[in-house]
């Protein structure tokens, strides 16, 4: 029945996490991922910069591109003042199934909100469907291939204002080089760039943090 490796993660936080506890449920993805199977999470080291990032900015409306098995959604979700929402999209069906227990299990259910497809459709949807005003955070974690392409159709869709974060992961492995030329040559964001570790691996990653100049 856990015939894939994302029902796998999930089974363990089932067996070993506590219900309700969101910091269990990050510790137990985390405890899985070092020890029996990587997978492609944020990670733990990645994980406390995100933190860091989310709390200084204090954000109450948030986008998530790329929800995996929920670990970043449930990581971030932790850490939101009452009131505060998070969209979070993701395209592979199997993937939004498990991260929607995975939410649930973490009871920041009433926080997060699935967007199942893709970004190109999603994103101009977010004003009048999801009646989005801007974004004051955005975590980019989806095919490394359209972080670029994504950031432009949010601005396009005037989503950002002055201050929104835009933070990205895996900025040198797998990379995203054309996203990290464009934000930090247009002239329309203060780039800030955070180096660790690949999760689970000693290999070099980064965190770019953009937040637009409106
Ligand atoms: O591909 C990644 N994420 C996107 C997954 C699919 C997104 C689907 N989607 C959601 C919404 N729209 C589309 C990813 C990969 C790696 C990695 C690193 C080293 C290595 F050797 C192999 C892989 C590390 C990450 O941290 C990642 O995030
Ligand atoms: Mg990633």
């Amino acid at each position: 029945m856990n015939h894939t490796k994302e029902q796998r993660v999930l089974q363990y936080v089932l067996d070993n996490a506590t219900r309700g506890d969101p910091q269990s449920v990050v510790d137990s993805i985390d405890n899985y991922c070092n020890k029996e199977e990587w997978a492609m999470n944020v990670g733990d080291q990645k994980g406390l910069i995100l933190d860091n990032i989310v709390n200084e900015s204090n954000p109450c409306v948030l986008l998530e591109l790329g929800t995996y098995c929920g670990y970043s959604a449930v990581r971030i979700a932790r850490l939101l003042k009452p009131g505060a929402h998070l969209y979070t999209v993701e395209f592979n069906p199997a993937f939004a199934a498990v991260a929607k227990q995975m939410i649930e299990f973490a009871g920041v259910q009433d926080k997060v909100q699935i967007l199942e497809g893709n970004t190109q459709d999603i994103i101009p949807q977010l004003k009048k469907k999801y009646e989005v005003d801007t974004l004051d955070f955005v975590f980019i974690d989806h095919w490394k291939d359209k972080y670029l392409e994504d950031t432009k159709l949010l601005e396009k869709c005037n989503l950002l204002r002055k201050g929104t974060v835009v933070l990205a992961d895996n900025v040198i492995v797998p990379g995203a080089p054309d996203f990290l030329e464009y934000v930090r040559t247009c002239g329309r964001y203060d780039c800030t760039n955070y180096p660790s570790f690949l999760e689970y691996m000693d290999e070099k990653d980064a965190l770019e943090k953009a937040i637009f100049r409106g």
